[in-house]
This record gives C-alpha cells, sequence and structure tokens, in this order.
C-alpha cells in the first residue's frame, strides 16, 4: 500500500525518534488518532520545539504564489505578523492577480485530465505519505509555524496542526478507499459498474485563518478524490499553509493539482466564480463571507458548465446549558477551556452560557479560581493558556463587545477580566460577562474572542429555557448540555436536534476529533458536510454508472401489451 519513499520518509522522522504515532500502514490496520505529544519541559519533543520556534522566529519566511511549476516570488509586499507581537515580521508574502488565478485555472484544467485518471489508491498513497512527513520531519514547522503565526499555545497548536491534519490525511485516505467497496449489482443480462469520478472543472478550495489543518484538509480531500483545487489560504495563516503545500509537493502531488494563491479575498472570490469550470467551492470562514461567495455564484449560474457544489463551514454562537443537576467541577473547567483557550477563536468555542440561579454563586467561584490561573501572553512563553487574538480587526471587534458590556447595556456586567491592550499584540483577557436580557448581542452575535456572556435562569424555568435556546440564534453549530438527570439528557437531545450540528452531553463544546465526531453544523453555521467523516469524500465526486448489456435486447413490446 505504502509506498517505499514514505516508509523511509516515516522511519526516519522524529516520530520514530520520539517512539509516538503510527505509521500509516499501522493506522490502515488499526484506524487510531495520531497521539498527542506532551511537551513536557526538557522532553524531547520539547526541546525540539522550542528549538524550531527559535530558528523559524529569527527570520522572515517567504512565502511564494504556486502555480503549476513556477514559485513566484517577484514582489512579497505584504507581510504576516506574529499576533502576540504585531511588530515581528515573520514571513512575506503577496497576493495573487485576477490573471494569476486565471492562469492557475487553465493549469489545473490541464493537470485534471492525468489527475483524475490515476487510481484512487496510488492518490491516498500520497496522502498517507504526506501524513508520515507531518508526523515525522515536519511536526515541528507545522507546529512552530501555527504558534508564531496564529497565536496558539503549545498544545493548542500540536492538535490542529499536527494531529488533526495527520488525521485528515490519513481518515480521508481510509474513507476514499472504503468507498470503492461498494459495487452496484449486476445480473445476467447485464454488467454495471459506478466509477468514482471527480468533477468536471476546479475546485477553490478558501481557508480560515484559525485552524491550520483546515487549509490542508479543504485543498487536498477534493485532489484525493481526483480534482484539481486553488487554494486561498487566509492572509494571516499563509506560512503554516505554505508549509503544508510544499509537503503535500514532497508526498508527490503532481504539478498543477494544487495551486496555492494567497490573495485578495474579493478578487479571488470574483475570479473563481467568472469561470465557467467552477466545479465547487470548498468554503470554511464566516457566514457573511460564505453568503457572499453564494450570491456570486448565483450572479454567474448561466455561464457555468457544471452546477458548482457549494460546501462552506461557517461561524458559530455556540452554548453550555447547565442543569440543576450538573456536576460543577467539569462544568467550570469544561467552559474555561471552551471559551478562553485559543482565545475563543475555535468555531465551537462556548460563548454563552445558561445558568440556574441556584448553583450560578458556586459555579462563578470555580470559573474565577480557573480564571485566576490562567496566563494570557506570548506564545513563546510555554506556561500560557491563551495568547492574542488574530489581528487588529479582531482585536477591535472584541474591544467592542467589551466596551458594550461596559456601558450595563441589557443589564451586562463584567465578572472576570475585561480589559484588553493592543499596544505590542493583540491581547484580550479571559472574559466573563453575566447579562440580564437572554437576547442580548452578547447572547446572539459571534464575537470571535476569549469573551463568553451567562445568562443565570430560575431554576423552575430550566424546560422552558431549554426550549428558547433551540432558536435563540440563527446558527446552529455546537452546543453542551451538562447534566446528571439523564431524564433531562433525554429531553435536551429531542430539543436540541435541528439547533446544533455537533451535540456535547456533560462535555465542552470544543475539541471534535477526526473519526470521533465527524465535524459541522447546519442552519447559518454552514452546509454540515462533516469534515473528518466517512462520508465527506463524496461530496468531491461526480460519480459515473455504466451498464454493459450482454445480450442485444431486441423486444419493444410490454408483457401487458400481449
Ligand atoms: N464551521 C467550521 O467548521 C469552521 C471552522 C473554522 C472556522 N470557522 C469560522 O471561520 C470564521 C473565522 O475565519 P476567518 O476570519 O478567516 O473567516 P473569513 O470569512 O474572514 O475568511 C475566510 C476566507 O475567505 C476569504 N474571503 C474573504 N472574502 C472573500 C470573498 N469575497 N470571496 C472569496 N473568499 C473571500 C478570506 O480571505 C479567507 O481566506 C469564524 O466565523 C469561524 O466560526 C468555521
Ligand atoms: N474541530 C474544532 C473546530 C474547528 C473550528 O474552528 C473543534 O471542535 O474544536
Amino acid at each position: 500500500m505504502l509506498s517505499a519513499r514514505a516508509v523511509a520518509a516515516s522511519r526516519n522522522g522524529l516520530r520514530s525518534f520520539f517512539g509516538s504515532g503510527l505509521t500509516s500502514e499501522q493506522f490502515m490496520r488499526k484506524m487510531q488518532n495520531e497521539p498527542i505529544l506532551d511537551y513536557k519541559k526538557g522532553s524531547a519533543e520539547r526541546v525540539a520545539l522550542d528549538a524550531e520556534v527559535k530558528r523559524m522566529a529569527a527570520t522572515v519566511h517567504e512565502v511564494p504564489l504556486c502555480i503549476g511549476d513556477k514559485k513566484i516570488k517577484n514582489k512579497l509586499e505584504r507581510k504576516q505578523v506574529m499576533p502576540s507581537d504585531h511588530k515581528h515580521v515573520l514571513a512575506k508574502y503577496t497576493h495573487a492577480t485576477k490573471e494569476q488565478i486565471n492562469e492557475a485555472i487553465e493549469v489545473a484544467l490541464i493537470a485534471r485530465q492525468k489527475w483524475e485518471r490515476v487510481p484512487l489508491k496510488k492518490r491516498a498513497e500520497i496522502l498517507l505519505h504526506a501524513a508520515d512527513l507531518c508526523g515525522g520531519k515536519y511536526r515541528m514547522q507545522l507546529n512552530a509555524s501555527t504558534m508564531l503565526g496564529q497565536g496558539k499555545n503549545i498544545i493548542q497548536a500540536e492538535i490542529d496542526a499536527a494531529c488533526e491534519l495527520i488525521d485528515f490525511f490519513r481518515f480521508n485516505a481510509k474513507f476514499a478507499l472504503d468507498l470503492e467497496h461498494y459495487e452496484p449489482i449486476s445480473t445476467e443480462i447485464s454488467t454495471n459498474k459506478m466509477m468514482l469520478r471527480g468533477m468536471e472543472g476546479f475546485v477553490a478550495a478558501i481557508a480560515p485563518f484559525n485552524f491550520t489543518a483546515i487549509g490542508g484538509n479543504l485543498a487536498s480531500a477534493p485532489a484525493l478524490m481526483g480534482n484539481v483545487s486553488l487554494w486561498k489560504p487566509s492572509d494571516t495563516a499563509v506560512l503554516s499553509n505554505y508549509i503544508i503545500y510544499e509537503i503535500l509537493e514532497e508526498a508527490g502531488i503532481p504539478s498543477g493539482v494544487l495551486s496555492f494563491l494567497p490573495s485578495d479575498g474579493p478578487v479571488f472570490g470574483d475570479a473563481i466564480c467568472a469561470s465557467p469550470h467552477l466545479a465547487a467551492v470548498n468554503f470554511t470562514g464566516s457566514v457573511k463571507t460564505f453568503k457572499t461567495i453564494w450570491r456570486n455564484v448565483a450572479d454567474n449560474l448561466d455561464n457555468y458548465v457544471t452546477f458548482p457544489k457549494l460546501i462552506g463551514e461557517c461561524g458559530g454562537k455556540n452554548f453550555h446549558f447547565v442543569h440543576p443537576s450538573a456536576h460543577l467541577d467539569s462544568v467550570a473547567a469544561g467552559t474555561a477551556r471552551s471559551a478562553w483557550e485559543y482565545s475563543g477563536q475555535k468555531c465551537s468555542a462556548c460563548s454563552r452560557m445558561y445558568v440556574p440561579a441556584s448553583v450560578w454563586p458556586q459555579l462563578k467561584e470555580k470559573i474565577a479560581a480557573i480564571h485566576k490561573d490562567v496566563k494570557l501572553g506570548d506564545v513563546r512563553d510555554g506556561s500560557i493558556f491563551l495568547s492574542a487574538v488574530i489581528d487588529g480587526t479582531s482585536f477591535n471587534r472584541c474591544k467592542s463587545y467589551l466596551e458594550h458590556a461596559k456601558s450595563g447595556k441589557d443589564g451586562a456586567e463584567i465578572v472576570l477580566g475585561g480589559g484588553c491592550d493592543d499596544s505590542k499584540g493583540y491581547f484580550v483577557q479571559p472574559t466573563l460577562i453575566t447579562v440580564k436580557d437572554p437576547k442580548s448581542k452578547l447572547m446572539t452575535e459571534e464575537i470571535f474572542g476569549p469573551i463568553i456572556t451567562v445568562y443565570v435562569y430560575e431554576d423552575a424555568k430550566v424546560e422552558e429555557m431549554l426550549n428558547s435556546v433551540k432558536d435563540a440564534t440563527p446558527f446552529g453549530l455546537t452546543g453542551a448540555v451538562f447534566s446528571q438527570d439523564m431524564k433531562f439528557i433525554e429531553k435536551a437531545r429531542e430539543v436540541l436536534r435541528d439547533a446544533v450540528g455537533n451535540l456535547y452531553l456533560n462535555d465542552k463544546s470544543t475539541g471534535s476529533i477526526v473519526g470521533q465526531q465527524p465535524f459541522g453544523g447546519a442552519r447559518m453555521s454552514g452546509t454540515n458536510d462533516k469534515a473528518g467523516g466517512p462520508h465527506y469524500g463524496i461530496k468531491w465526486l461526480s460519480c459515473q454508472t455504466e451498464k454493459v448489456t450482454k445480450t442485444p435486447t431486441t423486444g419493444w413490446r410490454y408483457p401487458s401489451m400481449e
């Protein structure tokens, strides 16, 4: 199954040195997630990561545009900075012009002719090889670039840039190969086949800043199924995404199958939507941007060769619902993690919480005790829990919500944190606010910062409260219910059936794992295609069914006519 090169790469990689993880061969036998390394002080992995962070921070990295065999580096006038030290330039890059995006489309369409005909097994081998490279010699580079560039602490970088990316590559390969097991029924008179054909045209893979692995998945999953992708990374994640692009190249993705195109969002969106060959958009980002893309496609609908598929995973206003019977220590720890880790910049981050009055004083104390110990700071400090938010726009957005809370509107009161400072990095304190109005914008709008708002309800109204949570926002991404009362859990399952794509029971609303909790939300949170699950690959196919008749059919009369 695995090429000799891939086996050699994993044997020579850091991973065997650390003694963690499986090779892809072992994975295909066992289907296990990539183990998360601990990075304890003094451990081999910590020493290696610290050295890589130092090395990466000492250079301004050059990120080119990649179109076919060309790596275009002529201007590089744009800068990716460190969120926790915004004067520190980490990488230089340029934006693709409309003409360059059109050139990438032409190159992709030529590459598609061969790539779509490469057997799935061979394409899967390339991803498995890439997984081994990510787990081995590139693990520290992926993590360091994600820490420095996107403001993740060590463990948040490891679970994203290393483990989730490796899992996406391996599980997607495995799930894709499983699809080949289906064979249509053949009979005495006909032999039937279904070919897992890629789509006619190209895929535009448009990535967010907050998960390195998502960028890699958006571009590579369609490619695995025989498609060609134009990969548009987020401006604030160009370096980590480019490292993945290079890994996929080294793993054997042929030239032209993937183009790497940092670009201005609307310029990229207009160029891909104007092409008659747009076969699909694989988007992850905000609702506003996805709606813009959808409208753009609709405006061009008469010009397409095929109906473009629109796959979008968007924002959320995720909740923790606390029942009076809840285990409060687990609510406190889960809420602090879900709301504040990675500065609340996971689409699944808990951003509103409903708590019964009887337990709020106790729960507040428990969360405050955690808050006291939580450290905010530069990503190069291994002891931090969270770092800066991604950029100035995000900082100002968080600041405006904090100001809203400080004004006391909606009965808002800041209970924990509430400060922010962008003099060195875009730092927003982990914050907890209470409101008297459950319809406050603090309870309904996605903030994407380390800010959680709590509404305290009367215990007697627990069911009424649960019913109101169901439709409290236009989103439908994640939500958690904490209750030791199993009858209430049963009720919550029923009430929240349409309200979330990922439901957590007695656990926090973040932390989905590929192959364990396939991820995605409906309503305004997206098209719910469940990345990390077995059905994701089907989205990228345009299957062809073939019927071969063994005996010539000459009759035309129905039996009923006799
Ligand atoms: N549901 C999920 O699985 C999931 C996962 C991660 C992030 N998200 C969501 O992503 C958002 C955060 O990411 P972000 O700030 O990078 O989102 P964003 O919408 O600002 O940007 C996403 C991407 O779209 C590009 N873009 C902007 N305008 C465009 C246009 N007109 N045409 C084409 N592309 C355009 C951006 O340059 C970027 O690459 C949050 O809302 C978060 O909830 C969702
Ligand atoms: N997989 C992630 C969500 C990705 C969105 O940002 C989680 O569940 O924490």
